[in-house]
């Protein structure tokens, strides 16, 4: 049994049946009738085995009868991270995905964003978006917003209207030849940048948070980067950005930064690689900028939807691991055309098949490895492991229950006719779950300890 030191705590509730979560040890810990219990803080206070119901509820003073018990073919698992989304691309998601990066963010992208400076079109799409990203399972989200501050502020209230744990970011960019009417002055982007994060910060939101967001270099000036770096270093902030994502992007990038030695120097000279900076792509970085982000302590958001999407490229996320880099998986929405993190778990795992197929030798990634990017290994690209990720007493109770049999789901389960250890039946079903299962099968979301799908009525 693990506890957290005070039994005096105040238990909020009490589930028991099967808990599936990833460990540094461990990647896919199945916990077979455990009591996990949940402080008045959200907080998780205990997770036991059910024979140890009796102890437990005198320890932590709770009635064995107010337990909830998971039904057959139900169990919990965390909450997912999608470590890179952009809220603000959720109005075409599904479309647009006829030509690469460059092109496509000039065409569609820089076009609709603009229309942010409309309040009342910001709150219809970031109101879709978090709750869409809810129902999915996405418990924590790191949004990208638009250049407009107000918008941003926006998702920032209804990302903690609905519960949802976000950090979000108003986008930075004063570079743009392409659309030109969305673009900011430099001077422009860093007093709105202020304002955005003083705002955001006296709202006090428990689970939102800023995050310092350069586009990326092509849509910035070095002065601005710079200016950026320093910002989130004097307030210690998460920052987040794309690189790497096409060659085409590359070529540019060696274009407009001819003194920098590479894509991830350029970022690192102004001070953007840290350990709360996560960047999304980084389909052709070179073995030498891996070693830097494992300096550095920044991450990579694995977004292989969008790369395929866009044919960026494929991420070797492998490699990525090898260097030990920390990383986690990210829809980048509308790039990628889904909003969902299971969705992001099956195409990491065809784009590591992919490159099995080129290369016989290559190290195809598990499910149980995947399993853990879309949990663990996002709460640690995020440095947010010590609030959420998985069941460890003293986090956030972030986790959804799911149901591999859920009425009216994707899902038959057809019974084996020989009887199955119910381990061995939990791995099948978890694996079924992020393979074949969808939103049906997520039958209720908490986020801190709070039910917060199905959603409240207002
Ligand atoms: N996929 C993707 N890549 C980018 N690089 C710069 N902006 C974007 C964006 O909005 N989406
Ligand atoms: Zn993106």
């Amino acid at each position: 049994m693990e506890t957290s030191e005070k039994s005096d705590t105040d238990i909020r509730f009490v589930c028991r049946g099967t808990f599936v979560h990833s460990t540094a040890e461990e990647a896919l810990q199945i916990l077979e009738d455990a009591l996990l219990g949940v402080d008045s803080e959200g907080k998780i206070a205990f997770i036991g085995e059910g024979k140890e119901l009796q102890k437990l509820s005198e320890n932590f003073g709770f009635s064995p009868s107010a337990v909830t018990q998971l039904q057959q073919h139900e169990f919990f698992m965390p909450g997912m991270i999608d470590t890179h989304i952009h809220a603000s691309q959720y109005s075409y998601a599904g479309t647009a995905l006829d030509m690469p990066l460059l092109q496509w963010l000039n065409t569609y992208t820089f076009p609709v964003e603009s229309h942010f400076q409309d309040l009342e079109f910001a709150k219809k799409v970031y109101t879709q978006v978090v709750k869409r990203t809810l129902r999915n399972g996405t418990t924590t989200a790191c949004y990208f917003a638009t250049i407009h501050t107000d918008a941003s502020l926006l998702l920032g209230q209804i990302a903690n209207d609905f519960g949802q744990r976000a950090l979000v970011g108003k986008v930075c960019m004063d570079r743009n030849d392409a659309v030109k009417y969305y673009r900011e002055t430099s001077e422009e982007s860093q007093e709105e940048t202020y304002r955005f994060i003083k705002e955001l910060l006296n709202k006090k939101y428990p689970l939102v948070k800023p995050v310092v967001t350069p586009r990326f270099a092509p849509s910035c000036t070095e002065a601005l980067l710079a200016k950026l770096g320093e910002i989130a270093k004097n307030n210690k902030l998460h920052i987040q950005s794309h690189i790497s994502e096409n060659l085409e992007e590359v070529e540019l990038v060696k274009e407009l930064f001819p003194n920098s030695e590479s894509y991830t120097d350029i970022y690192h000279k102004c001070n953007l690689l840290t350990d709360k900076t996560i960047l999304a792509h980084g389909c052709h970085l070179s073995d030498e900028e891996l070693v830097l982000f494992r300096k550095t302590g920044a991450a990579l958001s694995h977004c292989p939807n969008s790369n395929i999407s866009l044919c960026s490229g494929v991420l070797n996320v492998r490699n990525v691991l090898n260097h030990k880099v920390k990383l986690g998986l990210g829809t980048d929405m509308a790039g990628g055309y889904s909003p969902s993190i299971l969705d992001a778990v099956r195409r990491a795992l065809d784009s590591s098949k992919v490159l099995t197929i080129q290369d016989p030798e290559h190290k195809t990634l598990s499910f149980e490895e995947v399993f853990r990017l879309a949990t663990l290994g996002g709460s640690q690209a995020l440095s947010l492991d010590e609030r959420t990720g998985n069941f460890k007493v003293g986090k956030d109770f972030d986790a959804l229950r799911v149901n591999v049999a859920a009425p009216g789901g994707p899902i038959d389960v057809i019974q084996n006719e020989k009887p199955q250890s119910l381990n061995s039946h939990m791995r099948l079903s978890s694996s079924t779950c992020s393979l074949a299962g969808d939103d049906r099968n997520i039958v209720e979301v908490f986020v801190a300890g709070k039910k917060v799908v199905p959603f409240s009525e207002p």
